[in-house]
């Protein structure tokens, strides 16, 4: 499908996917990537310029939210202040005609399951911001909906409560089996509880796969640099041409415009596991966060961070150090990948 706002910009571009039934999808990407604008799509908020949306194999491009039965689930929490906990879960369950008694039971039983059973008579102000968006979570679950839409739902809480809370967003998704779409900036967040992510930039699908293998094959030099932490090493790849002649085949070496190493991929020769080449540097800083510890080398006038010299004396200055394969990436000028990643697997 594509969407422009204007009826001149494309601002999503011939998007097509499919989402498994039953699994966790994050969109993921940058500011004004198109997340919130594919969420609306999906949604019925938003109708699609070109193109078609299926649930199952029912086409609903021209059918609302209402009648998708999408459940959604905003920043805000957007619950009801007036009403209690038990009323505002309850509140989808009214308006669909059910009795008293059965809506009492449901909303008890989603409460229990979002764990906020011993707050069912206060009244959202009263909660938390945690226990909060679980009771909007309960709410969006109660009319049964067909999709699960969560529209960065945690980034109102504070570091703690976020990392608690994506936790319990997945184990309600995995005791619920609902189909949910969940939109993020924060990559860490993605990479934790998603069973496949979709990176959208510039309007586009960037990678479309599990969090593992966005990780360990990038397709591109975007994926790579937005996922993982510290960020990926990306260095003009013709500072490399000596070190790789020989070692890359020299075709897809005249082509590399982009050379992206994961710190990991920076070893010493003693610990090397899978080595591609032996690259010479110095050792510039050793810097050291919590347990974690990043050595900052130089080669041939570049930088570059490696996560695995922690053992090192820091009276080092000049080495020897291994370039492994698994971690490697050589980038063609329009930042497609062309070398390493599942090229390397065994
Ligand atoms: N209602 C609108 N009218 C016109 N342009 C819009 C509208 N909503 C979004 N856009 C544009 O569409 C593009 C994608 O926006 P979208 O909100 O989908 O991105 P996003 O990835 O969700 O970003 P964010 O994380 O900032 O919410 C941006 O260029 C934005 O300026």
């Amino acid at each position: 499908m594509t969407l422009s706002y204007d009826g001149k910009r494309e601002i999503l571009k011939h998007l097509n996917f499919v989402i498994q039934e039953g699994t966790l999808v994050c969109l993921l990407g940058p500011s004004g990537g198109g997340k919130s604008t594919t969420l609306n799509l999906i949604s019925g908020l938003l109708a699609p310029t070109a193109g078609h949306i299926f649930f199952g194999d029912k086409d609903v491009t021209k059918e609302d939210a209402l009648a998708r039965k999408v459940g959604m689930v905003f920043q805000n929490y957007a619950l009801y202040p007036h009403l209690s906990v038990q009323k505002n879960i309850e509140f989808p369950l009214k308006m669909a005609g059910l009795s008293r008694g059965d809506r009492a039971k449901k909303a008890k039983e989603l409460a229990a399951l979002v764990h906020v059973d011993d707050q069912l008579d206060k009244k959202p102000g009263e909660l938390s911001g945690g226990q909060q968006q679980r009771v909007a979570i309960a709410r969006a679950l109660a009319k049964e909906p067909s999709i699960l839409l969560l529209d960065e739902p945690l980034s109102n809480l504070d570091a703690r409560l976020r990392i608690e809370m994506r936790e319990e967003i997945r184990r309600i998704q995995r005791e619920t089996g609902v189909t949910t779409v969940f939109v993020t900036h924060d990559q860490d967040e993605a990479m934790h509880i998603s069973d496949k992510i979709m990176v959208l930039h510039d309007g586009h699908i960037q990678q479309y796969s599990t969090p593992t293998t966005l990780y360990a094959d990038p397709e591109n030099l975007f994926v790579a640099q937005f996922i993982g932490e510290p960020v990926i090493n990306s260095v003009p790849a013709s500072a490399l041409s000596h070190d790789l002649a020989g070692v890359v085949p020299a075709d897809i070496l005249s082509q590399a415009q982009t050379a992206g190493i994961r710190p990991e991929a920076l070893t010493l020769p003693q610990r090397a596991l899978n080595p591609l080449t032996t690259l010479h540097g110095k050792v510039v800083e050793f810097d050291q966060f919590g347990r974690e510890s990043t050595a900052k080398l130089d080669y041939n006038n570049l930088q570059l961070i490696s996560t695995e010299m922690g053992q090192l004396s820091h009276d080092t200055k000049e080495l020897d150090f291994t370039l492994e394969k698994k971690g490697f990436f050589l980038f063609d000028a329009n930042g497609k990948r062309i070398f390493g990643g599942d090229d390397h697997a065994e």
